[in-house]
């Protein structure tokens, strides 16, 4: 690690850097940087909450010319969220070297965007489709991006979203700068990648384990029907500041937020069906820490970085190992503790085993939580705080009225009926979710090189039943 104002760079970018709290590089920080300022081809994959995004920020915005004739740069998100948040930071390293960052995608009205676009940000951050969409309409013009970079890269050049990509590549000069970033890099993606670069350098971190070791993981194997009830006890136990449930459908999502809800659960949902005001009301509430339990698709999965998250639930069994690194990467961030837990059914146990393979960990299994667990939790909690409210001074005016009361009572019987009163016992309130089958164990796959999507045995394309990533 190094410190950010010895490594030579100007002092407007160093004075962004200071101003955003950051003092030493993060390990892929230190070994990108210079490489990217050489202007090289880089694939960067290192652990989720390490810094990737300000690996290819800051250099990108150092080497960037500010003048504002031109779009220079294009950074490609899967998703709305990221490309709002990979913005925000990028424009917070380019604050004093005046290099403005306008994040365009979906859901957003599109000539609220086209009058954002005339103030000509010199980098744009957005998702494939309303890209493509701007550039049919020609209201950007990549003619002159220098660089581009496709965050969450493994996800970007996936089946899903390798033919936008490619197209959006035709509009930009083949001479050109493209950094490619993610903390996971199957190796399909990694020999498609090259196609799109120039002799990248590939820089991993030789790290053993691809997660952080400060998040703790483990799971539960529990019943289909009794999740919601594990969950509720596991919550009640663990009581998080802020948590992510991840759900494995939006019908998922929208029952699990309703049911957390009715038993008096701070939570909301999130998923690619809702409105985009909607979307962005639920994560304003959930960073601000109004909600404190966000139930969410693989929408979240990838790069949101939420302060403040300290728990990860894997409802339901994250559909490949991929998508359980960056999960439960939703915490455990910039160096944070947090805690993973995954939720299987004993037919899904196998799809556990192939996670722990590519996690190159073995996750430890704990006991399901208890009614009677939960009940001592409670009553401990309660304990502690009146133990703390009886440090208070303001307790002085029930005074009397706890002298009158043990005139007639005895002390224990007062204490035990208060302790009840003020313990939160667990809800019963009945919930019935509608079941998810379980994951179908996975067909072995090939990948077609020259198509650059996996083929099942039969020859059909994987998987087949998900022509399309939507989450
Ligand atoms: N050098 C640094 N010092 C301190 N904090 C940093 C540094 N670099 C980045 N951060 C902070 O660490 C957090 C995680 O960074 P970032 O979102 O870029 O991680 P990431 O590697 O892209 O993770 P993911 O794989 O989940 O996308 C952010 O809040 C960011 O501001
Ligand atoms: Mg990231």
């Amino acid at each position: 690690m190094s410190n950010f104002f010895e490594i030579g760079l100007s002092s407007v970018l160093t004075k962004a850097i200071s101003e955003m709290g950051f003092e030493e590089t993060t390990p892929i920080q230190e070994r990108t940087i210079p490489l990217v300022l050489e202007g090289k081809d880089i694939i960067g994959q290192a652990q989720t909450g390490t810094g990737k995004t300000a690996a290819f920020g800051i250099p990108m915005i150092e080497r960037m010319n500010p003048d504002r004739e031109s779009i220079k740069a294009l950074v490609v998100t899967p998703t709305r969220e990221l490309a709002i948040q990979v913005a925000e930071e990028l424009n917070r390293i380019g604050q004093f070297k005046d290099v403005r960052s306008l994040p365009i995608y979906g859901g957003q009205d599109i000539d609220r965007q086209i009058r954002s676009l005339r103030n000509r940000p010199q980098i744009i951050v957005g998702t494939p489709g309303r890209l493509m969409d701007h550039m049919r309409r020609r209201t950007i013009r990549l003619q002159q991006v220098e660089t581009v970079v496709l965050d969450e890269a493994d996800e970007m050049l996936s089946m899903g979203f390798v033919e936008d990509i490619e197209n959006i590549l035709k509009e930009v000069p083949e001479q050109r700068q493209t950094l490619l970033f993610s903390a996971t890099m199957p190796k399909s993606i990694l020999d498609l990648a090259q196609r799109f670069m120039q002799n990248p350098e590939y820089i991993s971190m030789k790290t053993k384990e691809i997660i952080v070791p400060q998040i703790e993981q483990c799971y539960v194997e529990v019943q289909e029907k009794q999740k919601f009830d594990v969950l509720c006890r596991l919550l009640d136990i663990q009581s998080p500041d802020l948590a992510i449930v991840f759900g494995r459908t939006k019908r998922r999502v929208d029952e699990l937020f309703e049911a957390l809800s009715k038993r008096g659960y701070s939570a909301e949902g999130i998923h690619g069906d809702l409105t985009q005001a909607r979307r962005d009301m639920v994560m304003r509430h959930f960073k601000e820490g109004l909600t404190e339990i966000l139930v969410a698709t693989d929408v979240a999965a990838r790069g949101l970085d939420i302060s403040g998250v300290t728990h990860v639930y894997n409802f339901d069994v994250p559909q490949d190992p991929e998508s359980y690194v960056h999960r439960i990467g939703r915490t455990g961030r910039a160096g944070k503790g947090g805690q993973a837990i995954t939720f299987v059914t004993p037919r899904e146990i196998g799809h556990l085993r192939l996670i722990e393979q590519v996690a190159k960990r073995r996750i430890t299994r704990k006991p399901l939580p208890t009614f009677n667990d939960v009940l001592v939790g409670q009553q401990r909690l309660t304990m502690d705080k009146i133990l703390k409210a009886a440090e208070d001074e303001d307790i002085l005016r029930y005074k009397e009225m706890a002298e009158e009361l043990l005139e007639d009572n005895d002390s224990i019987t007062l204490l035990s009926a208060a302790l009840k009163l003020l313990t939160k016992e667990p809800s019963t309130a009945p919930i019935v979710l509608t079941e998810e089958a379980p994951l179908r164990s996975r067909q072995p796959r090939r990948f077609d090189q020259q198509q650059g999507f996996h083929r099942n045995r039969d020859n059909s394309k994987y998987p087949s039943r998900f022509p399309k990533r939507k989450f």
